[in-house]
C-alpha cells in the first residue's frame, strides 16, 4: 500500500498544508515504511527521507493515535536515536487506516511552548479535525485504487474485445463512443481520437444472417451494419449500450459460402469435343468477362446450368456468389418473396425475422434465373423493373438496395413461341437476350456421346469403387444410336445405373441397359440409307439377342426362343457363341 500514498502524494501534500494552516503546527505524513510523503515547516525539506523516531513506529504497530506531551521523557522516546537533539514540545500522531491496514501516519509537531499551549487548549476539536483529514486521505486512496482497478479491468476488457472477430462499440447515454475495439476502428475507418464522438444508430427493421440491420453514422459517413445492441445502462451512464456488429467481410463470405458451389466449374468440366461444343466453349470464354445479360437456351439436360456456372467461374466475379433460382420449381405465391426478400412482419406466415432475397444474396456476383420461360407474367414485370433499375426492394421495406449483379437466364422453352402465346413478355425477352447462347442437343454433337460415356464410366467407377474393364461393342452401339431426349443428364443417369448393377467381371453389356433404351433399340432396327446397311450376320445376332431379351436366357427361355425363331436349340447355342 506504500506506493498508493506516494501515488497520490499531490493530494497528501495538500492535506498536510490544510492541517498546518488550520492548526498552525508543522505536519508530516509518512507511509508505513516511515518514508515522508508530505511535510510542512521544518519537514518541508525532508520529504522522501525516513523518519527514524520511535513514535510513528508505535502508531503503526498498534494502530492507535498517540499524544506525546513530554517528548524526550516519554516512555516511547527512551529508545529513540534522536532523543538528545529532539526539539519537539508536543507530538500528536494518528494512523491512516485503509481497508483495515495501516498505510501511514500523520504527525503534528509543536516546536514552541505557545504552539503547545494553543493545541492543548482545544485538543479535542483538533483531534476530531485530524481524524477527519485522515478519513479524507484514506477515501482519496480508495478512489485512486478504484480508478486504478477500473483501468486495469478496462485494459483486460480491451484485450478481450480486440480478440473477438466482431466490431464492438460502447456508447454512453448520449450515444458518444466510450470504447471501441480494433475491428470497429478498421470497419468504420475510425481512430482512437474518435472516442467521445457522437454516433447515430438507426434500426432499419431488417434482419440478415442472424442480426439486425443498422445504419451507423459517424463523421458524416454512414455504414450499413448487421449486429445487435445490448443495453448495459445499469453499469453507469458512460456505458449505456454495447453495439456488437459482424465483420461485413465475414457476412459477405458467409453469403458466398451459402451460394458458391464447392467445386470450380471450368470449361474442362463441360465434356465435349464436337464442333458445336468447341464453338460454344470459345463463346463462353469470350463473353465470360463482360457484364451483359446472357440467355442460355437448349433442351433439358444439355448443360445450361453447367454453362452458367462456367461463365461465373471464368469471370472476375468467380470469388463472389453464384445463386441459381429455379423459376419453375418455386411456388408462384412465394416467388416474389424468394427473389426479393421481405422485412420482418411483412406478412402473416412469414419468417418473423424477415428474409434476404436471392437477388441480394447474389449481390456482387451472378444470378441464374433458370427455367425463366415458366415465370408468371406478373413476376416478369417485376423482374424487368429490377433489371432496368438495378436495385431491389424487400417486400414491406421502403428502402431499395443497389444491385451489382450479372444476370444469366436459361430456358428449354421456345421463348419466341411463348411470346406469340402471350405467355412471355417481349420487352423482357430482349432485355435477357443480350448475349444468346444455344446449347445443341446431345444427338447433334458428333463424337461427344462416346467421349461422355468414357468419362462417366471413369467417374462412376471411382465413385462406386468398381473396376470397369470394358464396354461391349454392341452395348456401346446401342448407346450411340439412342436419341437421348434427356441429353447429358439422361446419359449420366444411364451410366450411373449400369455401373451400379455391373458384376465383379466389370464388363458393361447390353442386358445392363435400362429398359427404355433397350425397348427403343428393339423397335428401331431398320435403316434409311446405304451407310446404315449392316451385315446379315450382325442383324441376325441382334435379332436373336432381342428375342432372348423377351423370352429370357434360362434354358427354358432359350428353348422357347429357338422355337419362335424356327431353329433347333443347338443352332441357337451355336449362333449365340459366334
Ligand atoms: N457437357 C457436359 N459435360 C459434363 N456433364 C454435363 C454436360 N452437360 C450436362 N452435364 C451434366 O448433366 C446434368 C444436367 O445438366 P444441367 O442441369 O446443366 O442441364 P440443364 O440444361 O440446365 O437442364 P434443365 O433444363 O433440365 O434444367 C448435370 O449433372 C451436368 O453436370
Amino acid at each position: 500500500m506504500t506506493s498508493l500514498l506516494h501515488e497520490i502524494e499531490e493530494y497528501v501534500m495538500k492535506y498536510a498544508e490544510v492541517i498546518s494552516n488550520v492548526i498552525k503546527v508543522d505536519v508530516e505524513i509518512v507511509d508505513k515504511d516511515m518514508r515522508r510523503v508530505a511535510g510542512t515547516g521544518i519537514f518541508k525539506d525532508k520529504i522522501g527521507t525516513i523518519n527514524e523516531g520511535s513514535v510513528y513506529r508505535k502508531v503503526i504497530e498498534t494502530g492507535k493515535s498517540k499524544i506525546i506531551r513530554n517528548p524526550r521523557e516519554h516512555e516511547i522516546c527512551k529508545g529513540c536515536i534522536n532523543r538528545d537533539i529532539c526539539i519537539e514540545k508536543l507530538e500528536i500522531s494518528t494512523p491512516l487506516i485503509y481497508e483495515g491496514e495501516i498505510i501511514g501516519v500523520i504527525g503534528l509537531v509543536c516546536s514552541t511552548d505557545e504552539q503547545k499551549q494553543l493545541i492543548l487548549e482545544n485538543l479535542n476539536s483538533h483531534l476530531q479535525f485530524l481524524y477527519q483529514i485522515s478519513d479524507f486521505i484514506c477515501s482519496k486512496v480508495y478512489q485512486y485504487n478504484e480508478l486504478k482497478i477500473q483501468g486495469e479491468r478496462t485494459k483486460v476488457l480491451n484485450k478481450i474485445l480486440n480478440n473477438v472477430d466482431k466490431g464492438v462499440i460502447v456508447l454512453d447515454d448520449n450515444n458518444r463512443i466510450t470504447m471501441l475495439n480494433n475491428n470497429a476502428m478498421r470497419e468504420l475507418k475510425l481512430f482512437s481520437t474518435d472516442l467521445d464522438k457522437e454516433v447515430k444508430l438507426a434500426d432499419k427493421d431488417e434482419y440478415i444472417m442472424g442480426g439486425e440491420l443498422y445504419e451507423l453514422t459517424i463523421n458524416n459517413k454512414s455504414f450499413l451494419l448487421v449486429g445487435n445492441i445490448i443495453p448495459v445502462d445499469f453499469i453507469s451512464k458512460d456505458y449505456s449500450k454495447v453495439f456488437i456488429f459482424n465483420n461485413m467481410r465475414k457476412i459477405n463470405s458467409e453469403i458466398y459460402n451459402i451460394t458458391a458451389s464447392e467445386k470450380r466449374i471450368g470449361l474442362d468440366t463441360i465434356i465435349g469435343n464436337s464442333k458445336p461444343m468447341k464453338i460454344l466453349k470459345r463463346k463462353i470464354k469470350k463473353i465470360a468477362s463482360t457484364q451483359s445479360t446472357v440467355l442460355i437456351t437448349g433442351e433439358s439436360g444439355t448443360g445450361k446450368e453447367l454453362v452458367a456456372r462456367a461463365i461465373h467461374d471464368l469471370s472476375d466475379r468467380r470469388c463472389k456468389p453464384f445463386v441459381a433460382v429455379n423459376c419453375s420449381a418455386m411456388p408462384e405465391a412465394l416467388m416474389e418473396s424468394e427473389l426479393f426478400g421481405y422485412v420482418k412482419g411483412a406478412f402473416t406466415g412469414a419468417n418473423p425475422n424477415g428474409k434476404i432475397g436471392k437477388f441480394e444474396l447474389a449481390n456482387g456476383g451472378v444470378i441464374l434465373l433458370d427455367e425463366i420461360g415458366d415465370m408468371p407474367l406478373y413476376m416478369q414485370v417485376k423482374l424487368l423493373r429490377v433489371l432496368q433499375e438495378r436495385n431491389v426492394t424487400r417486400i414491406g421495406s421502403n428502402q431499395s438496395v443497389d444491385l451489382d449483379i450479372r444476370v444469366l437466364a436459361a430456358t428449354n422453352l421456345d421463348l419466341e413461341e411463348r411470346i406469340k402465346e402471350n405467355k412471355f413478355r417481349k420487352d423482357l425477352f430482349y432485355r435477357l437476350k443480350v448475349i444468346p447462347i444455344k446449347i445443341p442437343p446431345l444427338r447433334e454433337r458428333e463424337g461427344d456421346i462416346e467421349l461422355i460415356i468414357d468419362k462417366l464410366i471413369e467417374k462412376y467407377s471411382i465413385l462406386f469403387n468398381k473396376s470397369i474393364y470394358h464396354i461391349k461393342e454392341e452395348c456401346k452401339n446401342i448407346l450411340l444410336k439412342y436419341p437421348w431426349p434427356g441429353n447429358v443428364r439422361e446419359l449420366q443417369n444411364t451410366i450411373e445405373y449400369m455401373i451400379n448393377i455391373v458384376d465383379n467381371e466389370g464388363i458393361l453389356t447390353k442386358d445392363m441397359l435400362p429398359d427404355n433404351i433397350l425397348h427403343n433399340h428393339n423397335k428401331n432396327i431398320g435403316f434409311y440409307n446405304e451407310e446404315e446397311i449392316e451385315p446379315l450376320e450382325k442383324i441376325e445376332q441382334e435379332y436373336i439377342e432381342k428375342v432372348l431379351d423377351i423370352c429370357g436366357r434360362s434354358t427354358d427361355g432359350k428353348r422357347k426362343a429357338a422355337e419362335k425363331l424356327g431353329i433347333g436349340i443347338a443352332t441357337l447355342y451355336r449362333k449365340i457363341k459366334t
